[in-house]
């Protein structure tokens, strides 16, 4: 008998974004573009008599994680949950959404629920409107790419290209979602802020978010000490919505960044979840 499934889900840099709101979490998200990217998250999962949830980052374990939680509730399951993954949580990167996605991914092979991908979607995104943990990022990861949505919700119009640059990331410190989503000034000052058109290419995407990131009143000082210097040596960079975080593109991107701090060097996704293993 299978004892243990393991799934794995990129994460998603959103570069900007609008709240929609509807009249069911399935209807509410967000409008906006951002990158799925290689990094994410990684979830084991095994049945058990209660719910428990282990969050490894960088050798630490952490316990709990209340969308999850909520959302193996919700599919009538009980479980055993580790996930891991290198890049910070609450950073900007999208992991709220890729833990959901891998450990349901995971939950419905290993509970044969026969759920398809929209389904498991559907469960994930659900999770992330309640607890105000993302809007549009499940939206995005259900496949690769530079997106670009046009709707709110799992089902809505979403476009995607696939360069094959990378990008690269730093994290200066996590900026909890929750707490800019609950903020009607916030929210306010980001729909104002909103570009109103697709990326063309990645260099597209960066200036797009960066005049995003500018209007919106996110900027904090030391994130905007790194966007500085990226103007001085002429690199592309903006803010990982919702962190304090900056992401850059081009030549010269990763040597900027690294005078901040530890960087990432991410690629765009070529696809969202999927399952790696079932083992007894
Ligand atoms: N790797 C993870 N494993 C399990 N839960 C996670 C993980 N990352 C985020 N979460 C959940 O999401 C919450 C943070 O959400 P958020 O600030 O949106 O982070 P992010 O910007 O990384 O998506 C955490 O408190 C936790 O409940
Ligand atoms: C920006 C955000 C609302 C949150 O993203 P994160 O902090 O990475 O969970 C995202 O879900 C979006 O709708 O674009």
């Amino acid at each position: 008998m299978v004892q243990t499934a393991v799934a794995f889900s990129p994460g998603h840099i959103s570069g900007y974004f609008r709240r929609v709101e509807g009249s069911d979490p399935a209807s509410t998200g967000s409008i906006g573009a951002g990158v799925v990217i290689n990094e994410g998250v990684r979830s084991t999962v095994e049945p058990a008599r209660e719910t428990s949830v282990r969050v490894i980052h960088q050798g630490h374990a952490f316990a709990g994680s209340p969308p999850i939680e909520y959302a193996l509730d919700r599919l009538g399951v009980a479980a055993r949950v580790t996930t891991e993954c290198r890049l910070p949580i609450g950073a900007g990167f999208g992991l709220s959404a890729a833990a959901l996605l891998a450990t349901l991914t995971a939950a419905n092979e290993l509970f044969a629920l026969t759920l398809t991908a929209e389904e498991v979607a559907a469960y994930a995104h659900e999770a992330e409107v309640l607890h105000r943990t993302g809007l549009g990022d499940v939206a995005a990861i259900q496949a690769g790419g530079v997106v670009c949505r046009k709707g709110a919700g799992i089902h809505a119009e979403i476009t995607r290209i696939y360069p094959e640059e990378p990008l690269y990331a730093i994290s200066l410190g996590p900026l909890p979602t929750a707490s800019v989503l609950s903020s009607p000034e916030a929210m306010a000052r980001i729909a104002a802020a909103y570009p109103d058109r697709c990326p063309r290419d990645l260099a597209d995407f960066c200036r797009l978010s960066r005049r995003f990131a500018e209007s919106s009143g996110l900027i904090a000082a030391e994130v905007r000490e790194v966007l500085q210097a990226c103007d001085t040596a002429g690199v592309p960079a903006s803010m990982t919505m919702l962190g304090n975080g900056v992401f850059a593109c081009g030549n010269g991107a990763e040597a900027v960044l690294s005078r901040f701090g530890e960087v990432y060097r991410l690629c765009v996704a070529r696809r969202g979840a999927y399952l790696i293993e079932m083992r007894p």
